[in-house]
C-alpha cells in the first residue's frame, strides 16, 4: 500500500544560520504544495541516541559509518507514495547537545507536523530525559494532535540493554504514543526504521486537517487552509 520511490535530499542549517526562519518551511512547501505535499517530521532526544543514522537510515538507506554531533539541524528529505499520492517526508535531525541547538529550537518546532522522540535501549539516563524532551516539545506549543512515536535505538547491542521493553511501552502507553524498537546499524531492522516514518505519514495523511490542501493568495499573503477527513485509514 505504502510504496517508497526514489528520490531523497540533504541539507544543513546551524546556529549560524539562524535566519534560516519559517520561510524555509513556507517557500519549500508553497513550491511543491498543489502536486506534492510535504510533512515536516522532528527527530528529537539525547545527543548520541543515533538520531542522525536513524534519519540516514530511513533517507540513504545506510548507516553512515561514520558521524559527528549534528550542529543546528540537518535536513533530509524522502519522496514516498501513500495510495497513489506522493508525498514528501522532510525530516529534521536535530541536534541532542544544547550548545548545538540552543539557537535552533524555536525553528524545529515551528510548524511540526509530528514528533520522533529517541532513546538509546543501552543507556538508560537518555530513557529518563525524554520527560525533559517532551516538556520542551509542549512548551513550545505543539499540540497533542501532533503524532508523536517513541523510538528506543541500537536494539544491536543486545547485551548492553538497560532500558526494558516493557518499561519503555509503559511509558509510551502513557504518553500517547507509538513505541519502536530498533536500530539503525543492523540492516535486518531496515524496514523497522522505515516504519517509523512511514507510519506517521500514513496518519498524517489520513489527518488532512493538518495539512496545507490549498494555497491561496490574498494581497500577495499566502493564506493556507484547511479541511479535515472524517475518514482516517492510518495502518498503526
Ligand atoms: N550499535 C549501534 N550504534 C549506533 C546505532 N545508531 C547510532 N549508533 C552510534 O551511536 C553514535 C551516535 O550516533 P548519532 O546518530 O551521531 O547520534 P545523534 O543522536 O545524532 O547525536 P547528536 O547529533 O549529538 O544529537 C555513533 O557512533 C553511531 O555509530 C545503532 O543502532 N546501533
Ligand atoms: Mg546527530
Amino acid at each position: 500500500m505504502a510504496n517508497e520511490f526514489p528520490e531523497s535530499r540533504e541539507g544543513t542549517a546551524n546556529s549560524r544560520h539562524a535566519n534560516l526562519t519559517s520561510s524555509l518551511d513556507l517557500s519549500t512547501s508553497l513550491d511543491h504544495s498543489v502536486q506534492t505535499r510535504i510533512f515536516k517530521i522532528i527527530v528529537i532526544g539525547d545527543s548520541n541516541v543515533g538520531k542522525t543514522c536513524l534519519t540516514f537510515r530511513f533517507t540513504g538507506g545506510a548507516f553512515p559509518c561514520k558521524t559527528e554531533a549534528t550542529i543546528g539541524v540537518d535536513f533530509r528529505e524522502k519522496a514516498v507514495e501513500i495510495e497513489g499520492e506522493k508525498i514528501k517526508v522532510q525530516v529534521w535531525d536535530t541536534a541532542g547537545q544544547e550548545r548545538f541547538r540552543k539557537s535552533m529550537v524555536e525553528h524545529y518546532y515551528r510548524n511540526v507536523h509530528a514528533v520522533v522522540f529517541v532513546y538509546d535501549v543501552t543507556k538508560m539516563a537518555s530513557f529518563q530525559n525524554l520527560k525533559t524532551w517532551i516538556q520542551e516539545c509542549n512548551g513550545h506549543g505543539v499540540s497533542s494532535s501532533v503524532p508523536r512515536v517513541l523510538v528506543g535505538n541500537k536494539c544491536d547491542l543486545v547485551d548492553q540493554i538497560q532500558v526494558p521493553s516493557n518499561t519503555a511501552l509503559k511509558f509510551a502507553d502513557a504518553h500517547n504514543m507509538l513505541l519502536f524498537e530498533t536500530s539503525a546499524k543492523d540492516p535486518k531492522e531496515s524496514q523497522n526504521v522505515d516504519s517509523i516514518f512511514m507510519c506517521l505519514a500514513c496518519r498524517l495523511k489520513a489527518q488532512k486537517s493538518l495539512i496545507y490542501r490549498d494555497v491561496e493568495r490574498e494581497d500577495g499573503r499566502v493564506r493556507l487552509t484547511h479541511q479535515p477527513d472524517p475518514k482516517s485509514n492510518c495502518p498503526c
